[in-house]
């Protein structure tokens, strides 16, 4: 193993397995702390997916913990910390301690903080992140459900993490290349927001952290990883992937993400005459829709094209009020637990392809699922890929889109890849 990674959700684990294994690494990604004795199929890269955005500090710390020690028995070089690139965090922040405890674990005290994803439009200049055109304060992400985000400027979001200073390399170094990176980092202190603002400025990153035991970020950093391991002589020109073959069987799509790019694709599925059922997380927590509800729907639905669609995306509004009847989080969990127990069911009843909207939705399929390896696919839309779970019994194909992510048409599309 050349590289360990572990991912604070589910489908950041998949964005990052895929840039990855596009770079010509082979990727195993594996679900939940690893054990010791896992076995990793000589992967050049292992992705821990965990679901420690949202726990308390401590908790995903702990979790974080474990990994990185069985990812450093087993072999692994580097590790990364793979966060959003929305750099998603509660108002407590699970980003900086995870760091902290990850620095303290290899024995160094530098690393980098780089969520910038640009082919998806974050950026980060002068360590402010950018949604596109807009803040990320600016952004829909002001009304994330678990963790709103509402100061663009990650020293300062960082600094209230981390006791460790909180340092910038801005873009007018980056743009020297990585000779004036490394020089930079060396003299900096503690955590450094590296800028970037295009994948040339990864690829500089990427060079000058080549001797770093610990690189932190969204998925996009990774992009220029595995050219270091090769110009060291420990990486294939293109290590590759086994072929993906989705095992067939009937499908599922369930969104649990209420972000703006999952609402317009809800709405696209809709028009391109996906059945949709729109899930009211008050109902379900009063009993008024239950699970079995929600598969006599799909069941009516047998016959489509393509499988029918759940969504319980809801716009701020919506969202809000649900939250204030049940509280932040159980709205989350009342939504979560109902997708998940329809997902069970489904799978019990022969459903092997499934199409998740939402990291932390996806984690809680995937784990009602017990799919806890996966090998990744084709890419569906940039940090989307198809991946199929290792179960050689029942494998099932996984399609699981960060929030953000995915163009409009992206269930039709997914769906269609497998025809
Ligand atoms: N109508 C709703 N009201 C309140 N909470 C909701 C509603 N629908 C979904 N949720 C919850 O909102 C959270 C959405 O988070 P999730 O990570 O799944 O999506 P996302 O944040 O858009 O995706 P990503 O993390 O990949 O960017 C989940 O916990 C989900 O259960
Ligand atoms: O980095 C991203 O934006 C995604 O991989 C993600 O983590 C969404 O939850």
């Amino acid at each position: 193993m050349l590289l360990g990674a572990i991912a604070d959700d589910l489908t950041g684990a998949t964005d990052l397995s895929l840039i990855l294994s596009r770079a010509g690494m082979s990727v195993i990604q594996v679900v939940g702390v690893p054990d010791e004795g896992d076995d990793f199929g000589n992967a050049d890269a292992v992705v821990v997916a965990l679901k420690s955005r949202t726990i308390p500090a401590a908790e995903a710390v702990e979790q974080s913990l474990a990994s990185a020690r069985v990812l450093r028995a087993r072999g692994a070089r580097q590790l990364y910390f793979k966060y959003c690139s929305t750099f998603d965090s509660t108002a407590e922040g699970n980003i900086g301690p995870v760091t902290d405890a990850l620095l303290d674990l290899i024995g160094e005290t530098r690393t980098v903080a780089c969520p910038a994803f640009p082919q998806n439009g974050r950026t980060v200049y002068q360590g402010h992140l950018f949604v596109g055109s807009q803040l990320l304060s600016d952004s829909p992400m002001k009304d994330h459900p678990l963790t709103p985000m509402r100061d663009a400027d990650l020293r300062r979001v960082l600094a209230a993490q981390t006791a460790r200073p909180v340092d910038l390399v801005a873009h007018a170094t980056v743009a020297q290349g990585a000779e004036a990176v490394a020089a930079a980092l060396a003299g900096a202190q503690g955590i450094a927001i590296t800028d970037a603002i295009c994948n040339a400025d990864l690829m500089t990153l990427g060079k000058a952290l080549a001797g770093y035991g610990l690189v932190t970020g969204g998925s996009a950093l990774a992009l220029g990883l595995p050219q270091n391991f090769r110009a060291a002589g420990l990486l294939a020109e293109d290590a590759g992937n086994a072929d993906f073959t989705a095992p067939k069987g009937p499908g599922i799509m369930l969104a649990g993400s209420c972000s703006a790019a999952t609402r317009q694709q809800v709405a696209r599925a809709e028009a391109n005459g996906i059945a949709t059922l729109a899930l009211d997380p008050l109902a379900i927590a009063s009993g008024e829709t239950r699970i079995e509800d929600a598969l006599a729907f799909i069941a009516a639905h047998a016959g489509d094209p393509r499988p029918p669609l759940l969504y319980s995306s809801a716009d701020p509004e919506a969202v809000a009020q649900a939250q204030e009847k049940l509280g932040r989080a159980q709205a989350g969990v009342v939504v979560e637990a109902f997708l998940s127990g329809v997902a069970r069911k489904l799978a019990e009843a022969g459903t092997r392809r499934f199409i998740v909207a939402g990291g932390e939705t996806s984690g809680a399929v995937v784990e009602a699922l017990e799919a806890m390896a996966v090998r990744i696919g084709p890419e569906i839309d940039p940090g989307v890929p198809w991946v199929v779970s290792t179960d050689p019994v029942a494998p099932m194909a996984l399609a699981l889109k960060s929030g953000n992510f995915g163009c409009e048409d992206f269930f039709a599309k997914a769906w269609d890849m497998l025809a």
